[in-house]
């Protein structure tokens, strides 16, 4: 039997509803969310992605602002636009774009955005937070992914999970996430040794390579989930990880792309944002 489809569009739009109404409660209290998001250069997948940031800010009656900064700017220029918006008591959420432009320092630029504003969770100290399982702002796109998880219904507990990469923004943030759902956790990533024999273990697997068509339908336990993080540019189209027709013959719920993990991303930028707000009034 084909996997059940995950779809992030369908489960983007209620949460959407549901950010939508916390903002409105929000306002009656007299404040309104607000999203600053840096974008350094012209990289022409990181202005869609920003633009799609600013869109869905309206879109839920969030408040937003784009820095637009040139591809020459230097660690002290981008440092000091983290600092004014640090103090900008309109802004409740700070983003820096990745990736930089090579000459700029990340880590030292992430360290400089407050932590309660950190809504891409990447500052050190929610990176923290994630290690010890404490609360605190969770990436977003490991964030978008559980929930689709969650969203099969499965008790996690106990179960065997494999996430292959090993990047800050999502490989290690998810293996956390499982690991604190009670999943025995595996991360496998370029050195590996027969890799297969890992991910035919996993009842969830997590895949955020960067290889279009990576995970074959032989690397696949029949019934596991299969959730798809990679975007991959393939002669003009955007492809996943996994190749999606055939592991869809294997998986019990599978997550396409594009319209998965993607598009809880943004969602969950929205909903770190909120939360974020919300945490000034308390
Ligand atoms: N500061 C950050 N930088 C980057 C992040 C991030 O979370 N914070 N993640 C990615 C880019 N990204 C958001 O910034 C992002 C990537 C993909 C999507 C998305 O909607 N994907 C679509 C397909 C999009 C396409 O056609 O190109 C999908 O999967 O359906 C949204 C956001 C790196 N940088």
């Amino acid at each position: 039997m084909s996997a059940q489809v995950l779809s992030g569009k369908t489960m983007s739009e209620s949460l959407r509803l549901e950010i939508a109404s916390r903002v409105t409660a929000l306002k009656e209290r007299g404040l309104t969310p607000g999203l600053a998001v840096i974008l350094v250069g012209n990289d022409p997948a990181s202005e869609i992605y920003v633009r799609n940031k600013g869109n869905g800010c309206t879109e839920v009656g969030m408040y937003s602002r784009t820095i637009n900064m040139p591809a020459e700017t230097t660690q002290e220029e981008l440092e000091a636009a983290i600092e004014e918006l640090n103090a900008d008591s309109a802004i409740h959420g700070i983003l820096v774009q990745l990736p930089l432009p090579k000459h700029l320092d990340e880590q030292a630029a992430l360290a400089k955005i407050l932590p309660e504003k950190d809504v891409d969770g990447f500052h050190l100290i929610n990176a923290g937070h994630m290690l010890t399982g404490t609360e605190g702002v969770v990436a977003c796109t490991p964030r978008g992914a559980l929930h689709m998880i969650k969203s099969t219904g499965v008790n996690l507990s106990g179960k065997e999970a494999v996430v292959i990469g090993r990047s800050n923004i999502v490989g290690k943030p998810m293996a956390m996430l499982l690991l604190k759902e009670n999943c025995t956790v595996a991360m496998c990533h370029s050195r590996t040794q027969n890799l297969a024999e890992h991910t035919r273990r996993a009842d969830i697997l997590v895949a955020a390579v960067g290889k279009a068509g990576f995970v074959t339908a032989d690397m696949v336990k029949p019934g596991a989930i299969v959730i798809d993080v990679g975007i991959n540019r393939v002669d003009g189209k955007v492809k996943g990880d996994v190749d999606y027709d055939a592991v869809k013959e294997v998986a019990g719920w599978i997550t396409p792309v594009p319209g998965g993990v993607g598009k809880m991303t943004i969602t969950m930028l929205l909903m770190n944002t909120v939360e974020a707000a919300e945490r000034m009034l308390k």
